[in-house]
């Protein structure tokens, strides 16, 4: 059995409250239940991972990664939905375009160093700890994925392949029925957007600048993500 924590809208280990406060946040765990809380964002946050170990050292760390060229362009395509208004993906990837300079403070860039935000957390938790979940693996196997989730939380593998039915229209994997109903249940309409196309060039260059870090981050999780062809 597991609850899931849902924070609304204070992401817990980012607000600058009590851990008295926080705690009381969460809901009282029995035994057999874990607790879950998600907020993407705590990856990338540079108090988070001390916070989150002065809570419980023992608390175990879930971090889903795709591509970083993908995720900038996802990122990059989500903010374009909110905001129609802003430059090109192009003119922001760059700091100088003529010397192919990239602008690394652009958070759509920034998050996908993954290794720099790795090093932060490897200083407060141990490797065994955390779990990587390949994003482009949660689609084309997500039991796959999913069973190693489970090992990781030592759950026994209840959630397998016949959970799961492949939605070409959608590009996704849908569960075959959702929890206490006997629906199926789809990922919803803000995920799978159509991403603009972007100047083959802009994302060879972006290729090439995540290329050493990837290969870095491969090697600090011991494993490959295959992003780099
Ligand atoms: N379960 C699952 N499996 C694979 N991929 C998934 C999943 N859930 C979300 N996504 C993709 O992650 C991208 C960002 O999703 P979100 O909208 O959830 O991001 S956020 O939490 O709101 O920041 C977005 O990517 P793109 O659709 O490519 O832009 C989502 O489609």
């Amino acid at each position: 059995m597991s609850s899931l924590c849902k924070p609304g809208p204070v992401a817990l280990f980012q607000a600058h409250v009590p851990f008295s406060f926080l705690r009381d946040l969460m809901p009282r765990t029995l035994d057999g239940q874990i607790t879950m809380e998600k907020t993407p964002s705590y990856f990338v946050t540079r108090e988070a991972p001390a916070r989150i170990s002065a809570m419980s050292k023992d608390t175990k760390l879930i971090v889903v990664v795709r591509d970083p060229v993908t995720r900038a362009i996802s990122d990059y395509t989500q903010t374009l939905s909110k905001r129609p208004d802003i430059p090109t993906f192009e003119s922001l990837t760059f700091k100088n375009r003529s010397t192919g300079l990239i602008d690394t403070s652009w958070s759509a860039i920034q998050i996908g160093i993954y290794a720099k935000h790795l090093e932060h957390w490897l200083r407060h938790f141990p490797l065994s700890q955390m779990l990587f979940v390949s994003g482009e693996r949660l689609i084309s196997d997500p039991a796959g994925e999913l069973g190693r989730v489970q090992d990781f939380l030592g759950l026994k593998r209840i959630i397998t392949d016949k959970h799961f039915y492949f939605n070409k229209t959608k590009g996704f994997p849908c569960l075959k029925k959702a929890e206490g109903s006997s629906k199926p249940h789809c990922l919803g309409k803000t995920k799978g957007r159509t991403h603009p196309d972007i100047d083959p060039e802009v994302v060879r260059r972006l290729r090439e600048f995540y290329r050493p870090f990837n290969r870095k981050f491969y090697q600090m999780t011991g494993h490959d993500f295959g992003w780099d062809g």
